[in-house]
C-alpha cells in the first residue's frame, strides 16, 4: 500500500542556511574567538511536509561539502541513514581545505584536518535533520529512533575560559562577564556558571598561560568547589615533560587531564609514565588524537587515552557516536562529550545521543552558556547542571525562522573575514605579530 502523504518520508528539499552567531572573546592556545562564529543550519523537508533540523560547523570548507550533498539528497528517504555516509563520499568530493597528516585544524582545535573529518561533520547535521524529520513524522523522540534512552537527564559541565572583557576595537556583542585572566577571574566565572545553571563539574580551557599559572587556577577552583570534578584542557600545547609535571602537580585534583600534548605518540608516552608512577594514574582524555575510527586502533592498543570525548559532529552523527561508545566499552575506555560553539539544535542532538549510550562516565561539555544567540523559539534550560531528556517528537526543538533569517543576513553582510573561524586572525587584531604557536608551546 502506498504511504499516505503525511507519512511520506522521501526527502523533497534540503535547505542550507549559513549564519554568524555572536561569540565572546574566549582565549585558547591558538588565539581568541572571533566576535562572530559561523554555523550551518540544515533543514530536510519530506514529502509529508515535515521539516527536520540539524546544525554543524559553518566554515566555508564545510559549506562547500554540504552543497553537493544537499543537491543529491532529494529522492532518498530520511530513514536511509546507513547509506548517507556512502552518498556523501560519492558526491562531496575532496576538500581543498583538508590539510592532511601533520597539520592541525585552525577552526576548533580538533586535531588534524582531513577531508574525511570535514565530510563527517556535514553528514552529522544531515543525519540529525533526517532523524528529526523521521521522529516528527512517527511521533517519536530521536532517542527512541536510536534504541531508547537509558537516562532521563544528562549532566553537563561548566566550560571555563580565560577571556577578555571585550573583543579588540569593541567588535561584536558586549556582555557583562568581565575579564578572567587569573585564578580569581576563573573562580568568579565558575561561581556564576554554577549559580546560574547548577553545573557541578568544571573544565578549564588551558594552553593560554604558562602551565604554572593554569595549575594555580585549577588549585583555586579546587579550593572554591571542594570535591567537584575538575578538568584542564590545553589542547595539546605541552611537551611530554611539561605534561608530566602538571600531572604530578594536579594528579589528586583533576578528574582527567585533556590533551596535554599533541598526537597519539606523546599521549601514549605520558600515559605510560603515569601508569609506571601510580597505581591510580590520572586519566588522559582526548578530543584531538582520537577523532575518527581510523585513529582508534593505535590509541587504544597503546593505552594512550583513558577517556574519549565523543562529538557527533566529528564522528558523523548520533548513530556513529553510539558505535564509538560501544568501542570504548569494549576497550575499557571511558566516555565523555566534547562541545564546540554549538547552538540549541546541536545541544538537543547531543542530549539525545548522551541519553542512549549505556555508559556515559562524565558530565558532557557545553559551550551553550557562551552562545547567547540561538535559532530556536525557546532556549534549552539547564536545571541542576543537567538537561531533561524530553519525549517530544524528533529533537523536541522549534526553529525560529526570524532569528535564522537575521543571523543569515549577518553572514551575508560579512566580507568573508568571519566566514571561517580563525582564532589566530582574531588575536592579530590585538597583537599584529601573533602566529599560531608551534607545539609544544611549553
Ligand atoms: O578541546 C576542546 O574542548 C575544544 O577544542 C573546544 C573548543 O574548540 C574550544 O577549545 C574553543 O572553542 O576555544
Ligand atoms: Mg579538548
Amino acid at each position: 500500500m502506498a504511504a499516505t502523504p503525511a507519512h511520506d518520508l522521501t526527502v523533497t528539499e534540503v535547505r542550507l542556511t549559513p549564519i554568524l552567531v555572536a561569540d565572546p572573546p574566549l582565549l585558547n592556545t591558538q588565539g581568541v574567538h572571533q566576535p562572530y562564529t559561523p554555523r550551518l543550519i540544515v533543514e530536510v523537508v519530506t514529502g509529508g511536509g515535515v521539516t527536520g533540523v540539524g546544525e554543524t560547523y559553518g566554515d566555508t570548507a564545510y559549506l562547500d561539502l554540504a552543497r553537493p550533498l544537499a543537491d543529491a539528497l532529494p529522492g532518498h528517504r530520511v530513514t536511509d541513514l546507513n547509506a548517507l555516509p556512502l552518498l556523501a563520499a560519492r558526491v562531496c568530493g575532496d576538500s581543498p581545505d583538508a590539510t592532511g597528516p601533520g597539520a592541525v585544524d585552525a577552526a576548533g582545535l580538533r586535531g588534524v584536518r582531513t577531508a574525511d573529518k570535514l565530510r563527517r561533520s556535514v553528514v552529522s547535521a544531515v543525519e540529525v535533520a533526517c532523524l528529526d524529520a523521521w521522529g516528527k513524522t512517527a511521533g517519536l523522540p530521536v532517542h527512541a529512533l536510536l534504541g531508547g534512552k537509558v537516562r532521563d537527564r544528562v549532566d553537563y559541565s561548566a566550560y571555563l575560559f580565560y577571556r577578555w572583557a571585550a573583543h579588540p576595537q569593541g567588535a561584536g556583542e558586549a556582555d557583562d562577564w568581565g575579564a578572567a585572566l587569573g585564578p580569581d577571574g576563573v573562580v568568579a566565572q565558575a561561581r556564576r556558571l554554577a549559580d546560574t545553571y547548577g553545573f557541578g563539574s568544571f573544565k578549564l580551557k588551558g594552553g593560554v598561560f604558562p602551565p604554572d599559572e593554569e595549575i594555580a587556577a585549577v588549585r583555586a577552583l579546587a579550593a572554591a568547589f571542594p570535591g567537584k570534578p575538575l578538568r584542564l584542557d590545553p589542547n595539546g600545547a605541552w611537551s611530554v615533560a611539561t605534561s608530566l609535571r602538571v600531572a604530578a602537580a594536579l594528579g589528586d585534583t583533576l578528574e582527567y587531564l585533556e590533551d596535554p600534548a599533541s598526537g597519539t605518540g606523546p599521549m601514549a608516552e605520558i600515559a605510560a609514565a603515569l601508569r609506571a608512577g601510580s597505581a591510580a594514574p590520572l586519566p588522559l582524555a582526548t578530543n584531538m588524537c582520537v577523532t575518527t575510527f581510523e585513529e582508534i586502533p593505535e590509541a587504544f592498543t597503546r593505552e594512550a587515552v583513558q577517556v574519549v570525548l565523543c562529538d557527533h559532529h566529528y564522528w558523523g552523527g548520533l548513530r556513529a557516536t553510539c558505535e564509538l561508545a560501544a568501542l570504548c566499552t569494549t576497550f575499557g575506555v571511558g566516555l565523555s562529550m566534547h562541545s564546540n560553539t554549538h547552538l540549541g539544535i546541536s545541544l538537543a542532538a547531543m542530549t539525545h545521543a548522551a541519553a542512549v549510550v549505556p555508559r556515559l562516565d562524565h558530565a558532557c561539555d557545553t559551550h551553550y552558556p557562551w552562545q547567547t544567540e540561538d535559532v530556536l523559539t525557546e532556549r534549552l534550560v539547564f536545571r541542576d547542571g543537567a538537561l531533561t531528556v524530553g519525549d517530544a517528537p524528533g529533537l523536541g526543538v522549534t526553529l525560529d525562522r526570524d532569528r535564522l533569517a537575521a543571523l543569515h543576513r549577518r553572514w551575508q553582510g560579512d566580507d568573508g573575514a568571519l566566514r571561517s573561524r580563525d582564532d589566530a586572525a582574531a588575536m592579530r587584531r590585538a597583537d599584529p605579530t601573533w602566529r599560531v604557536p608551534a607545539v609544544p608551546r611549553w
